[in-house]
């Protein structure tokens, strides 16, 4: 059972263009899609296709199109009751295969709603395998929220916790990434940029497109105690950086209909392989596999485990000497001076509050692909 969590879900609303945007213009869409949406619901989603035993918490109420969508899906959710209505975030796409996303900031979450969230975390989690927490965070959680909602799991679990899968962005990564936190992720899935800035650099095009030097990167984050970073560069597939080792792997060529949702199914194939218990190479075989399937599907959506071809994978070994995980010095590498906006605050502990009072949304940045 893989529990995951989306503090910020999405109807997903795909326009299609007969011609190129047009802007300032009023044009016709030739096609239109909507799909439930949200790192973490599209991953429940994907993990439903492949058969897999999935839980997705989300705020929002019954009736949204989100839960309906869901519904309709066969995939299993529990909302906790919001009284607004969910985001939409808007896709569009031109002929030639150029995406242009629009995602809203989504509506306000309070403290009680997330406490709930916690709550039932709380309650499936001794019998679960991953918790996976994705998404942006909207606005009212601090954004050190995934840090401290991670400490409370552990705190109220202990040993029973699940591993835990985090796929965020911006001050939200950051955060949970702070050396010396009572738990750090089991696995992180960034792209290029996010890897950049969750080590408070700039240089996200290089990873993008140089998957060994995203690669050494990522090692620094295995050093601080994440205990593996799986990379996805578009076009250019994905790294895997694990304790034991790193691995670069790309897929046969695609025709690609939608790179939306295409991240989160990687992490869905990652999870499905890591939990089967397939070698780290295998894992992101699996990985690429899933993220190559999803960017071949229109919209958001996800693809069923026979839809994927781990067979069209090639996986190498980029031969980097092992890391030991958690071998920094907390604070050694601790890059705080390199954020700007960081937060000076002292790990979160099991007895965490959580904070609400920071209503910074941790929007994700401007990206190429998600
Ligand atoms: O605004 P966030 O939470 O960063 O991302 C939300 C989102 O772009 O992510 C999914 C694709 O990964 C979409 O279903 C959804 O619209």
């Amino acid at each position: 059972m893989i529990i995951t969590v989306t503090l910020n879900p999405s109807v997903d609303r795909t326009v299609d263009l007969s011609q190129p945007l047009r802007r300032g213009e009023v044009q016709r869409a030739s096609g239109t899609r909507q799909d439930p949406g949200g790192k973490g619901v599209n991953i429940s989603r994907a993990l439903t296709a492949s058969g897999e035993q999935t839980v997705a918490l989300a705020p929002g109420d019954a009736a949204d199109p989100l839960f309906t969508g869901l519904d309709a899906a066969g995939v299993r959710y529990e909302n906790v009751p919001l009284g607004a209505p969910l985001r939409s975030n808007i896709t569009i796409t031109e002929p030639d295969g150029t995406t242009t996303k629009i995602n809203e900031p989504g509506p306000p979450v309070d403290q009680d709603t997330v406490e709930r969230i916690v709550e039932r975390i709380v309650a499936r989690g001794a019998g679960a395998s991953w918790l996976v927490c994705a998404g942006s965070v909207p606005p009212g959680p601090a954004p050190d929220i995934y840090a401290v909602l991670a400490a409370r799991v552990k705190g109220a679990l202990g040993a029973a916790a699940p591993l835990l899968a985090l796929d965020t962005s911006g001050q939200p990564l950051y955060e949970a990434l702070t050396p010396g936190l009572p738990v750090l992720p089991d696995v992180i899935k960034p792209n290029g940029f996010e890897l950049a800035e969750s080590l408070g650099r700039t240089d996200g095009a290089v990873f993008e497109s140089d998957p060994r030097a995203a690669a050494e990167a990522a090692q620094e984050l295995v050093a601080r105690g994440v205990g593996a970073v799986l990379c996805t560069l578009g076009g250019n597939g994905a790294v895997l950086v694990t304790p034991e080792g790193a691995w670069h792997a790309v897929h046969e060529p695609v025709t690609v209909r939608s790179t939306v949702g295409a991240g989160d199914s990687a992490l869905t194939g990652y999870l499905v392989a890591a939990q089967r218990g397939d070698v780290p190479s295998e894992c992101l075989r699996q990985a690429v596999a899933h993220g190559s399937a999803a960017a071949s599907l229109p919209g958001t959506q996800m693809p069923t485990m026979a839809q994927t071809r781990p067979d069209a994978v090639q996986v190498t070994d980029l031969g980097l000497p092992p890391v030991e995980r958690g071998s920094t010095h907390p604070g050694a590498a601790d890059d705080a001076a390199a954020s700007p906006s960081r937060t000076d605050q002292t790990p979160a502990g099991p007895d965490a509050v959580l904070d609400l009072s920071d209503g910074t949304s941790g929007a994700r940045r401007a990206e190429p692909r998600s």
